[in-house]
C-alpha cells in the first residue's frame, strides 16, 4: 500500500520505517529540513535501537522516502498523522495546533477514498471534530483514529508486533482499510478492536493514566515504607505475584517523565474538565503530585547527605534521560534533579550515554562529561536518575576509587545495596531502608 506519515519525530520516523519494512510504500513528511535530511540519509534524527537498521533496509529497498514537501503525499492512500501534542504553556491541556496544521495541510492533496489517520494522542473529541472538517472538504477522504502504545527504546518492535491494534472508525470501510496496512501483525494474532472515535481516543490516555497511576501508586508506598522502615521494592515484588496486581510499572524511584506520561495525564485532566468530568479524574492531580514529589526527595537525600547543604559540593548525576535506551530528555526526572542541585549552589555534573547533546540544549547550563569516570572522579555524592545498564553495572570499589565521598544516591532502586554497602559506601534507595 502507498501510505504518507505526516510528523517524522520519535512516533512517526519509527512508524514510517517499520511500515516500510513490512513491504508498504512510505513517504515522511516533516516540517523540520535538518531531520528529513537526516531520515534521508539513512541516519535516525534521534536514538532508539533497532532503528538504524530498519530505517537502512527500508531506504535500500526503495520503498521509504523523506521529504519537507506536503505535496509528496499525493500518491499515498493512507496518511497518517503523527505530529506532536505537547503540553500548552501556561496550561496543561495539549497544544493541537500541530495536529490543526498537520490536517490543514494534507486538504490539497487528499482524493476519494483516501484515509487520513490519527496516531497522535489527542483529547476526546478531536477526531470527531476532524472528521467533519474533512468531509466538509469535499474530498471524499475519511478519518480514523488509530492510537499508538509503542514504549521509546522498544519502539521498533512494538511497532511491528504491538500487543494491540485499536480503531477508531465511523464505518467498516476504514477498519477494512487499517486490516490491510496491518496485516502481518493481524496474521500473527494481535489483538484487534475496531471501535467508534470517542473510545479510541479514550483507550490511549486510559492506558497512560493507569500507568502513571501504578507508578504513583508504589512512589505513595515509598514515600510509607521511608517513615517506616519498610522496603518498597520487597513490597513491590511481593504484591507483583497477585496476578491481578502484576509486578510491572512498580519500580519506585523519581518518579515518571518524558514525553507522554505527565503531559498526557494533564492534558486528559484538563479535557475532563473541560467536558464538566473534572472530579472524575482529579485523583490524576495526586498522581502527578506524588511523582514530582519524588524528584525532590531525592534532591532532599542529596541535601542530608551532604550535611545539610550542597553548596560547592561535587555531585555526580548518572543520567539525564528520561529512561535507559532512549535520548529523550523531555520531563525528565533526572535533568530536573540536576537543575534543582545546581540551583541550590552545588557543582553538578551529568552523565548519559545518550541524552547529552539533547540535554545540552535544554539546560546549557548544566555539565556535562561523556566519561562516567570523569563524572564520577572527585565527586562528594553519586546520584543515579536513570537506570542504565551502564551504571546499573557499575563497581561500587572503581565507583569507590574515583569519587571524594562514599554515599550513593540510588534513584531508580536498581543497585545491590548489599553490595554497595559492603564496599563501605552509605546506600540510600527510594523507600528502601
Ligand atoms: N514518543 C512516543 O513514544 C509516543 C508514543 C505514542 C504516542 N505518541 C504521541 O505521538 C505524537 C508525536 O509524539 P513524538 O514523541 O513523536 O513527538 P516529536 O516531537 O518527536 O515529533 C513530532 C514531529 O512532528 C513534526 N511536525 C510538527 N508539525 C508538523 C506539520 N505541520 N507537518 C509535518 N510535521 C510536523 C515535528 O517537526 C516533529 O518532528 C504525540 O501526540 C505523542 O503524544 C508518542
Ligand atoms: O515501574 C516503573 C516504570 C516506569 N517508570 C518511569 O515511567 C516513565 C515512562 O516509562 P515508559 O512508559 O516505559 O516510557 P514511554 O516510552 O514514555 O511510554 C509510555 O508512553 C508512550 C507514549 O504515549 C506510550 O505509547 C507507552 O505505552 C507508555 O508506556 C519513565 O520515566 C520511567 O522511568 C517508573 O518510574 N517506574
Amino acid at each position: 500500500m502507498k501510505l504518507s506519515v505526516i510528523g517524522c519525530g520519535y512516533l512517526g520516523a519509527v512508524h514510517a520505517s517499520a511500515m516500510a519494512e513490512l513491504g508498504h510504500e512510505v513517504v515522511g513528511i516533516d516540517v523540520d529540513a535538518a531531520k528529513i535530511m537526516q531520515l534521508a540519509a539513512g541516519k535516525p534524527s534521534f536514538f532508539e535501537p533497532g532503528l538504524p537498521e530498519i530505517l537502512a533496509s527500508a531506504g535500500a529497498s526503495g520503498r521509504l522516502r523523506f521529504s519537507t514537501d506536503m505535496a509528496d503525499v499525493a500518491d499515498a492512500t493512507v496518511h497518517f498523522v503523527a505530529v506532536g501534542t505537547p503540553q500548552m504553556q501556561g496550561s496543561h491541556a495539549a497544544d493541537m495546533s500541530y495536529v490543526d496544521a498537520a490536517v490543514a495541510g494534507l486538504l490539497p492533496y487528499l482524493k476519494p477514498g483516501d484515509l487520513v489517520v490519527g496516531k497522535s494522542t489527542v483529547p476526546v473529541g478531536t477526531a470527531a471534530r476532524l472528521a467533519q472538517l474533512i468531509a466538509d472538504s469535499g474530498t471524499g477522504a475519511t478519518l480514523a483514529w488509530n492510537p499508538e502504545f509503542l514504549r521509546e527504546g522498544f519502539a521498533v518492535k512494538d511497532t511491528i508486533e504491538p500487543d494491540r491494534l485499536v480503531y477508531g472508525v465511523a464505518d467498516e470501510s476504514a477498519a477494512a482499510v487499517l486490516d490491510e496496512v496491518y496485516a502481518a501483525a493481524l496474521a500473527a494474532g494481535t489483538p484487534r478492536i475496531s471501535t467508534d472515535y470517542a473510545t479510541a481516543e479514550l483507550v490511549k490516555v486510559a492506558a497512560n493514566a493507569f500507568l502513571a497511576t501504578k507508578i504513583s501508586f508504589i512512589n505513595a508506598m515509598a514515600e510509607i515504607a521511608e517513615v517506616t522502615g519498610a522496603d518498597v521494592s520487597q513490597l513491590a515484588d511481593a504484591i507483583g505475584h497477585d496476578a491481578r496486581i502484576g509486578r510491572r510499572f512498580l519500580n519506585a524511584g523519581v518518579g515518571f517523565g518524558g514525553g507522554c506520561l505527565p503531559k498526557d495525564i494533564r492534558a486528559f485532566t484538563a479535557r475532563a474538565e473541560e467536558l464538566g468530568r473534572g472530579e472524575s479524574v482529579a485523583f490524576l492531580k495526586e498522581v502527578d503530585a506524588i511523582n514530582l514529589r519524588r524528584r525532590q526527595r531525592a534532591v532532599d537525600l542529596a541535601v542530608e547527605a551532604l550535611g545539610g547543604s550542597v553548596y560547592n559540593k561535587r555531585i555526580a548525576v548518572l543520567g539525564v534521560t528520561f529512561k535507559p535506551n532512549s535520548d529523550d530528555v523531555r520531563d525528565s526526572p533526572a535533568l530536573d534533579i540536576a537543575v534543582q542541585l545546581k540551583g541550590l549552589g552545588a557543582g553538578v555534573i551529568s552523565t548519559d550515554p545518550q541524552g547529552i547533546e539533547n540535554a545540552r540544549l535544554r539546560h546549557p547550563q548544566l555539565d556535562y562529561t561523556d566519561s562516567i569516570d570523569e563524572a564520577l572522579n572527585g565527586a562528594e555524592l553519586v546520584v543515579l536518575a536513570t537506570e542504565w545498564t551502564h551504571f546499573r553495572e557499575l563497581d561500587p570499589a572503581h565507583v569507590a576509587s574515583l569519587a571524594a565521598g562514599r554515599t550513593i544516591i540510588d534513584g531508580r532502586n536498581a543497585l545491590d545495596a548489599a553490595a554497595w554497602r559492603a564496599a563501605g559506601w552509605t546506600y540510600r534507595g527510594m523507600g528502601r531502608p
